[in-house]
């Protein structure tokens, strides 16, 4: 056994950052963090349902030589692993989004900057490669193309276009601490207009497919829509000419009661094009669950939380370290797993009753 393993307060896995980060934060913001909508059902499902999932590995295949290195809209990433957007940065840790963009940029994975942070998107992209933009289509649709104008600017690869919040979730842990405003000096800093004045991220109710075939008129960047879990809506997106999907239930922030995003993820995949880019989030915290969601047809995971988590107890080390305790437990899953690489993972290791009928080899 490594004898690094065993040193005493070493973190060896995301509960364990979890932990220290719980140590550190003020309450009322790790509860902003952890929170999730109504009795929080969904997000104590979108764990339960990846601990479900039962493996089948493969054996005396080989595995001596592996790569995790995948490619995600054309930027090779180094695991099949991604930052999803969550909001407000700096109040995790004062180096805020540029500290996450630099620990992404050093485990060479895509971050995913949420519309909400509290760093302006130029400065962030100043940080890593190719990051994508996560947008709330605002009614003001002069303000939203001004958005997508500085992202193309600023070199974002992709757009993610947030499609589950018609209202936003309700979360009572917030209301019961009253948490509703950022605190001194922090704000939603690409929210701030020209005019220097700060507006309110809108919930708009009365977004249609039409909003997503105007932006595709708008915009020469792929779009990713965050929040399908219908296969319908996922007919939909391929049919708009959307670029990939984030199976998402937003962490169990929206619609409490909402499908588990594994459950979900099967019934996506089988819907849209072989090789479409699909990204499944909520409740990873183990390599073992990125080798569950690639097998059910992801491309790759998102994770929110344990980036949070990550920032609180270290800053862009403490991100750094998430990304590579993941990396190192996904490179062991898979080598147990008996692949070589993310492209190799598919219904075959999944335990027979979770896979399609496979004519009596199952
Ligand atoms: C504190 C927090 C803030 C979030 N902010 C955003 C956001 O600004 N935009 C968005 O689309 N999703 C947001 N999300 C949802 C995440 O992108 C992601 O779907 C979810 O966190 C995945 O679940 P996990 O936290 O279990 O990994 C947020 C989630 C959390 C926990
Ligand atoms: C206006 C901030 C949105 C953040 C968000 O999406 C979340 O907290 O889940």
């Amino acid at each position: 056994m490594p004898a690094t393993d065993v040193l005493p307060g070493k973190r060896l896995s995301l509960a364990d950052v979890e932990r220290e980060a719980a140590t550190v934060l003020d309450p009322v913001h790790a509860d902003f963090f952890a929170g999730a909508a109504g009795d929080e059902s969904t997000a104590r499902a979108n764990l339960a349902a990846f601990e479900r999932i039962r493996l089948r590995p493969r054996v005396l295949r080989d595995v001596s030589a592996r790569s995790l290195a995948t490619s995600l809209l054309g930027r090779p990433n180094s695991m099949p692993v991604l930052l999803s957007p969550t909001a407000f940065h700096r109040l995790a840790h004062p180096a805020g989004e540029p500290a996450t963009a630099r620990a992404a940029e050093a485990a060479g994975v895509t971050m995913v900057v949420s519309m909400a942070a509290t760093t302006r998107l130029e400065e962030v992209a100043a940080h890593t490669t190719r990051p994508w933009l996560q947008l709330y289509l605002q009614p003001d649709q002069d303000f939203t193309r001004h958005l997508v104008r500085r992202a193309g600017r600023a070199g974002y690869g992709a757009l993610v276009v947030t499609v589950d919040s018609p209202v936003f979730g309700r979360r009572e842990r917030d209301h019961r601490n009253g948490f509703h405003d950022l605190p001194g000096g922090l704000r939603c800093e690409n929210l701030v207009d020209d005019a220097g004045v700060l507006r309110d991220i809108v919930m708009d109710a009365g977004l249609t497919w039409d909003a997503v075939a105007r932006l595709r008129e708008t915009t020469d960047l792929p779009i990713l829509l965050k929040g399908v879990l219908h296969p319908d809506d996922a007919r939909l997106a391929v049919e708009h000419g959307v670029d990939g999907l984030f199976v998402s239930n937003h962490g169990g922030r929206q619609l409490d009661g909402a499908i588990a995003t594994a459950d979900a993820l099967p019934g996506v995949a089988a819907v849209v094009p072989q090789g479409f880019p699909l990204i499944v989030d909520g409740g990873v915290r183990r390599g073992i669950d990125v080798v569950r969601a690639l097998a059910l047809g992801a491309t790759a995971v998102g994770i929110g939380r344990p980036v949070l988590w990550g920032l609180a107890a270290a800053g862009q080390d403490g991100v750094r370290e998430v990304l590579e305790l993941l990396r190192t437990e996904l490179d062991e899953a898979m080598a147990l797993c008996g692949a070589r690489s993310p492209g190799e993972l598919g219904p075959d290791v999944l335990a027979p009753h979770l896979s399609a009928p496979t004519g009596g080899t199952a």
